[in-house]
């Protein structure tokens, strides 16, 4: 039985939890914030409030399903302890002195920093593709208001008085993912896959009409054309978070200890 550790106690920890309970052999933890009153449920073995007692448990993975501060605050000592870190907040990564870190950290650590395709796919055609000088990625983002609820209310927009599509958002992958940390950390994937944060153009649209969280990838060089768009049903629980994320998580799980993997 491995040890697999979740740092998040919100709705991608609870769906993964749900399917690995279904017939994957781990036991698992879960680090709380010290303030959340949450009490362990089913599929859950223990719940760590500190993350020393987290690594005293010695996990064979720890997954964060939390937020971009919980990568900043975590990720680090988890690696040079030796244990793998399974990024969802990828736009923490957006910071590359960060990033470089926790590579080095990594290294130091020897293991990995793995990072999920989370709501997005296609990342191995992109990373095949940026190969070649002169290759274009670019992202556009397109999710109905209910997503927008805070970032709206913050422009003094009321969601339901959106009608017409709206531009949030044009620029680059390390600004989107690190202005819209709940929205846009797919960016900072699609870059680290593809032509890097700097280069990666991104358009943010908040879409009445858009029949759920619509992402659309787009690749032009030397190699081909590519266009990609994923429509997700947002998470019932969540809806800035695609439903499909916490499986894309248990994806890149399984996918660690399986001995053949494909894609
Ligand atoms: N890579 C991807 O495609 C996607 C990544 N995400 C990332 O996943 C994160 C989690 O998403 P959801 O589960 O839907 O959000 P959620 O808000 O339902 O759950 C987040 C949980 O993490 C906890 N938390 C926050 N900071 C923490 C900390 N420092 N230590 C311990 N617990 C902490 C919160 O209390 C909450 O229980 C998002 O904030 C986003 O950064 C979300 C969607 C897609
Ligand atoms: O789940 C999604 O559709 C994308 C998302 O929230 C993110 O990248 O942070």
């Amino acid at each position: 039985m491995r040890k697999l550790a979740i740092i998040g106690v919100g709705n991608i920890c609870r769906q993964m939890v749900e399917v690995i309970a279904q017939g994957d052999q781990f036991s698992i933890a879960v680090l709380k914030r010290p303030s959340a009153a949450f009490t362990a449920g089913p599929g859950i073995g223990t719940v760590f409030a500190d993350i020393d007692d987290l690594l005293a448990w010695k996990p064979d993975l720890i997954a964060e399903a939390a937020g971009q501060a919980a990568v900043s605050q975590y990720a680090a000592t988890c690696l040079r302890q030796g244990i793998p870190f399974l990024v969802s907040s990828v736009g923490a990564l957006a910071d590359e002195n960060l990033y470089k870190a926790l590579c080095q950290a990594a290294q130091d650590g020897n293991t990995r920093l793995l990072i999920p395709s989370g709501a997005i796919g296609g990342l191995d055609y992109v990373r095949s593709a940026a190969m070649f000088d002169g290759a274009q990625v670019t992202y556009e983002s397109r999710k109905p208001p209910s997503a927008w609820v805070p970032e709206l209310a913050a422009l003094g927009i009321e969601p339901t008085h959106v009608t017409e599509p709206l531009e949030l958002f044009a620029g680059m992958a390390d600004e989107a993912a690190t202005r819209y940390p709940k929205n846009l950390n797919v960016a900072a994937t699609l870059a680290l896959a593809g032509v890097g944060m700097r280069n990666t153009k991104v358009r943010v649209i908040v879409d009445p009409n858009a029949p759920g969280n619509l992402h659309t990838i787009k690749v032009d060089g030397p190699a081909g054309s590519f266009e990609l768009t994923i429509a997700n049903k947002p998470s019932p629980d969540n809806p800035k978070t695609s439903w499909i994320v916490s499986r894309s998580l248990v994806v890149s799980i399984r996918r660690y200890f399986e001995p053949c993997w494909v894609g």
